[in-house]
Parts: C-alpha cells; structure tokens; sequence
C-alpha cells in the first residue's frame, strides 16, 4: 500500500486510558454563503451522491453539471438569501446550538459526554469531526442523525460518509448509530407541544398540514421505510393533538426533478384546501428537526403565496423543534437509550463528594 494511502494513527496509543464517549449530530448541510458559487460547490456534492440520486453516474453527471448546476446554483442561491441570517445559514446556525444545548443537557444529567455536531455536504465535514473527536481521545462515538424517519437518501449516506471514514483510521474508535426516532415518544411530543403554544399564541385554523420533505416513489418500492415512518409520525402527532382525520393532512414537499415523487404534494394540496374554503391554515414540517431553506422559504413563503392566491385568508408556519427546551429533553433520552452500557456518568468518587457535600450544607442548614 502507497505511504499517502495507508490509514493515519494520531494520537500514538497509549496504555490503560478510560474509554471516552462522544457524539456527533450530523445534519444534510448547507452552503458556506448564499452565493451561486458557494451553493454550486454544495449542490454537487450533494446532487453527486449516488444515494441522493440514483441513477447511473455515466447518464446522471453529464446532466447534472451541463443543465442542473448552472441554473439551479443561481436560482436556489437567491432563495438562500431570502433566509439567510447574520450568524449564517438557518440549518447550521441551529445545528450547532442544538449540539451545545445536548452537551449541557447531558451534563445536568451527570453524564460526561462531548458532543460535536457534522454536516454530511459542505461544512464542517463529517470526516474531519470525526477525525478531531478520535484524535481528543474519543473511543466511543454515537452518530446521532438529524432525520427522525430513515431514509436511504438522507440516512444510510451518513453511515456511508462514517465507514468511509472508517478506512482512513488505523485505530477506529467504538461506533453506534441513530437511524430512526419517528414513533419517539419524546419527539412526538415535543412536537405536539411546539403546536399546541403556537395555537395558544395565534388561535387554532381551520385544518393543519404535516408537510414532510419528499423522495422519489421508486424508493418507496425498492423498500425504503421512509414513507411509512413519516406516516406513523404524522399518526402519533394527530392522536396527542386529538386531531380528527378531517382536521389534518399529510403531504410531500421538495419535489426535484420530473420522476413522481411520494403524493400528495405539499403546494397543490394547500392550493386545493384553499380552493375548497379553507380559509385558516396552519403547515408544520416534523420531518425537519431545525429551520433551513426548505422550511422558511418553501413552506414559509412559496406556499404561503400559493395558499393566498388560491382564496385562502390566513396562514400561518410552525417553526421547527430547532432548540425548544422539551426537544432538546428528547434529544438527550434518545441519546441515552443509544449509550445504554457504555459508561457516561461522571466519577463515582466525585458524585459521592457531591452527594457529601450536599449532606453537609443541608446539615448546616437545618443546625
Ligand atoms: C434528488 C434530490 C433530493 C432528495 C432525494 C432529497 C431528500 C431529502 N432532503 C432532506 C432534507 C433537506 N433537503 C434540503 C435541501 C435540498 N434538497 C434537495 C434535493 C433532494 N433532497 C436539494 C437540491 C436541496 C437544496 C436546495 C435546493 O436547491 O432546492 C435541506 C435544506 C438545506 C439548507 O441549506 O437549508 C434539507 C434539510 C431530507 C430529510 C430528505 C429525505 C428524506
Ligand atoms: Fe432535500
Ligand atoms: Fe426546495
């Protein structure tokens, strides 16, 4: 094997060290500025994935650097920029916050835990997160994805980006995956919550759409869960909301391409409910877990547009989980559930000073 090839092994072993967890939240990603050439940077790698795209590379890239790049890079870059924030983009902006608010959460709980957070397109790489958390001493790494319903396209080319990774480590640290949290009781819930305070704060509408992001039908039929796991979710929420069928839809945002994708369609079933006077209408996106470009500006203002154009009278979008209080709750039990025997929880002899001490104080207290 070529020197240049040869898996690296930084930091040099060392004997009788106690393991060390870590986990890593990695969301899709997003371009580094919402300019054409940053988001062309992003689209291809992302759109060059043979999970996102399947079909054959030899027919695909000639497409996808002849006719989609050029167009799509401008076109997109100036939606970018209708969401775009001073710290950043929306996706990472929340992202990052949600992977601090983990580690706190999971301090409070007494569990000595670093968590960092990856991008599987763009920025900062899932490879170079983790290099950074092996080589900080990391034996032990939960890869926590940011898709609650597992799909082949989102999901499994995480693990894709891990086990490449994988090959170019000598000394590979322990690995776990999150793959699926959709029928959580923890996310539904918090999801159920985030509604119910937008109700109190805006008044209840006329109907609620639960509008998740979509993929090619063929995948449906080549086995992926996705559209079943985005069904339960949709099912679990309407039985915490006690919301009657009538009073709710579920629907498939994002279409790319000409290919059918998973129906209904998020904008033609809001223009629909429109049309058929609906007049109140509230959309909610729980396959998305943080705010980014297909919730603010596709859900927020594309369909928002449609809807009014259509006869409808008020609309309205419910932000994402991002970083609610009770999310952030349910991020960390999922964690927990995943960890489950590898041992987080700090020093028994620094918990028993704690313990101690408090005794004292209250000792002190009640003298
Ligand atoms: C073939 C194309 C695509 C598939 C399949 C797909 C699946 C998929 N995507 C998400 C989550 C997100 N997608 C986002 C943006 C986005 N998605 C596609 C295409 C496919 N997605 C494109 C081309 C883009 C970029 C924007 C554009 O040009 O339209 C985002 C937001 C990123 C951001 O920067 O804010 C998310 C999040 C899921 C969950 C999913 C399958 C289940
Ligand atoms: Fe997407
Ligand atoms: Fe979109």
């Amino acid at each position: 094997m070529p020197a240049k090839d040869r898996p690296a092994s930084p930091p040099a072993h060392q004997h009788g060290q106690a393991p060390c967890t870590a986990v890593l939240l990695c969301n899709l990603g997003t371009p580094d500025a919402p300019t054409p050439e940053a988001v062309r940077r992003y689209l291809a790698e992302f759109l060059a994935d043979p999970r996102v795209v399947e079909i054959p590379r030899a027919a695909w890239l000639p497409i996808l650097y002849g006719a989609i790049l050029p167009l799509r890079s401008r076109q997109s870059a100036h939606k970018y920029q209708a969401i775009w924030t001073p710290e950043g983009s929306p996706l990472k902006v929340w992202t990052e916050r949600q992977a601090k608010r983990l580690q706190g959460w999971l301090g409070e709980h007494g569990h000595r835990v670093r968590v960092a957070y990856a991008m599987r397109y763009g920025t900062p790489a899932i490879g170079r997160e983790l290099d950074a958390l092996a080589d900080a001493g990391a034996s032990r790494i939960l890869v926590l994805t940011a898709y609650p319903q597992y799909s082949g396209t989102t999901t499994a080319s995480v693990i894709d980006a891990v086990a490449d990774w994988t090959r170019t480590r000598r000394s590979i640290p322990e690995l776990r995956f999150v793959n699926r949290y959709h029928d959580d009781r923890g996310y539904v819930q918090a999801l159920a919550q985030r509604i119910q305070r937008h109700w109190r704060e805006n008044g209840r509408p006329d109907h609620l759409v639960m509008s998740f992001h979509g993929v090619p039908e063929r995948t449906l039929h080549l086995g992926d869960p996705y559209h079943c796991e985005c069904r339960k979710t949709a099912r679990l929420l309407a039985e915490w909301l006690e919301l009657a069928p009538e009073q709710y839809t579920l629907s498939f945002q994002s279409r790319f391409g000409k290919a059918k994708w998973l129906e209904p369609y998020t904008q033609p079933t809001v223009e629909a409910l429109a049309r058929k006077g609906v007049q109140r209408l509230d959309v909610v996106c729980p396959g998305f877990v943080a705010d980014c470009l297909e919730t603010l500006e596709e859900i927020g203002m594309e369909v928002r547009d449609a809807f009014l154009a259509n006869g409808g009278k008020e609309y309205r979008y419910i932000p994402c989980l991002n970083d609610e209080t009770e999310w952030i709750a349910a991020l960390g039990n999922i964690t927990l559930q995943h960890l489950a025997g590898w041992e987080t929880q700090a020093a028994p002899q620094a918990q028993e000073l704690a313990a101690q001490k408090e005794r004292a104080m209250k000792l002190g207290a009640s003298a």
